[in-house]
């Protein structure tokens, strides 16, 4: 019986797959083998010992302590471009808000009073206040051509954009599914420089944060518009709250509300709303799930954050899922270990990514507790299951 631990709401569709027969799911339960997570904080959480896997059924880790995690031998997973379609249509709607100044609009509408005589009068006579720009004369900067970021520069060059997008990483795989006419920037600074309106999809850490500054945000054009679908720290909100002021930009779109920002005319701040339509929580919730199940069952990994994609099918009586340190000779120790408990290797995979390695070994026969305490002994294995 494998025990799921769930600690935010994880849609019903990804957590059927776990059925009765072999799973217990719960939203508290003491020693889960694994947790299903969104948004929740799991770094100042006590990481019970039972717990082998981590998965977030959406797309940013920072909310999970990833190092500690590969210490303690527990695989991370994610869902990839899961719940990316629903942040695109967030970043649409918001360039869309922004651009034609609907929210401080929509408030001047709902406020007006007296007889309809009165209310067409004070409509035609306020809403040159309103005015506004249409999307195919602006350039859109798009940082990060991931999953959403791709999708977003697509979609803006089909409302007639011109598109400039910067990512040092892009994969082929992106590269091939981004439109010919998206140009390329080759620095944050040089993306900055050439539009009138710039998106964030890049993962929080050391090197993003705060990647928009005061600095960066006097080399935009006046009047600029910033969009941060991404994650709240990626911005320097005191900075962004300076440019606002001053008019260097017309607008903040952004899915993270903070004291700070409310009540901020130019603001508009979604409460993290880029990845909650049924779709993408269904999409994620399944995606995820699947990959737990596979690793708890099987020892395959595919999209992990910390550990290599190792795909095997099965082969022998049994089969060991072997997580360690990447160092010389583990594979040597771990089949003398085999070898003295006369186990045969029919079939193995090892993989390595960051300093962790991975192993899967199909044998021919069961594995006795002996053999597994063996290679749990050997210094730099983090964890050992027997599958
Ligand atoms: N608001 C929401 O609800 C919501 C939903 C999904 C994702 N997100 C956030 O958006 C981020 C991106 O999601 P995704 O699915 O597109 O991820 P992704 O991994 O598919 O894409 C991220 C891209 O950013 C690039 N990148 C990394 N550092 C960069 C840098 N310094 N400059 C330029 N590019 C850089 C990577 O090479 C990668 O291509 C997530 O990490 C998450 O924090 C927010
Ligand atoms: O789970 C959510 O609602 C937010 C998910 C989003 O921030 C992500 O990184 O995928």
């Amino acid at each position: 019986m494998y025990k799921i631990l769930t600690l935010n709401n994880i849609s019903p569709k990804g957590l059927d797959q776990f059925g009765h027969e072999h799973y217990e799911v719960a939203s508290e339960m003491s020693q889960p083998d694994a947790i299903m997570v969104r948004s929740a904080n799991m770094h100042d959480m006590d990481i019970p010992g039972s717990l082998k896997a981590v998965g977030r059924a959406g797309a940013g880790v920072n909310n999970i302590p990833i190092d500690a995690m590969s210490e303690r031998g527990v695989a991370v997973f994610n869902a990839p471009g899961a719940n990316a379609n629903a942040v695109k249509e967030m970043v649409l709607a918001g360039m869309l808000l922004a651009a034609r100044n609907i929210p401080q609009a929509w408030d001047y509408a709902r406020q007006l009073e007296g007889d309809d005589a009165s209310v067409h009068k004070q409509v035609e006579a306020g809403k040159k206040k309103y005015a506004g720009f249409e999307l195919p004369s602006r350039t859109l900067g798009v940082v990060g051509l991931g999953a959403i970021g791709v999708q977003v520069a697509n979609a803006a060059r089909l409302l007639g954009m011109r598109v400039v997008g910067y990512d040092p990483h892009m994969t082929v795989n992106r590269a091939w599914q981004l439109n010919a006419g998206v140009e390329q920037a080759v620095s944050v600074d040089d993306l900055l420089n050439r539009c009138d309106m710039v998106t964030f999809h890049i993962p929080l850490n050391d090197h993003t944060r705060h990647l928009i500054n005061s600095d960066r945000l006097h080399n935009m054009k006046r009047g600029s518009v910033v969009l941060n679908f991404a994650r709240d720290e990626i911005v320097d909100e005191q900075a962004v709250l300076a440019a606002l002021a001053s008019g260097q930009l017309h607008a903040y779109v952004c899915d993270f509300p903070s004291n700070g920002l409310k009540g901020q005319d130019r603001v508009i701040a979604l409460p993290h709303l880029g990845a909650s339509t049924s779709e993408a929580e269904e999409n994620c919730a399944i995606m995820v799930g699947e990959q737990l199940r596979d690793y708890l069952e099987n020892g395959n990994v595919r999209n992990s954050v910390n550990l290599p994609e190792v795909i095997l099918p099965r082969a022998g009586k049994s089969r060991l899922a072997v997580m360690n340190r990447n160092r010389p000779d583990m594979v040597g120790q771990i089949s003398h270990v085999l070898g003295q408990s006369n186990i045969n290797i029919v079939h193995m995979v090892n993989e390595s990514r960051n300093g962790i390695a991975y192993n899967l070994i199909d044998v021919e026969d069961e594995i006795d507790e002996e053999a597994a305490r063996g290679i749990a002994g050997i210094d730099g294995v983090l964890r050992v299951r027997v599958l």
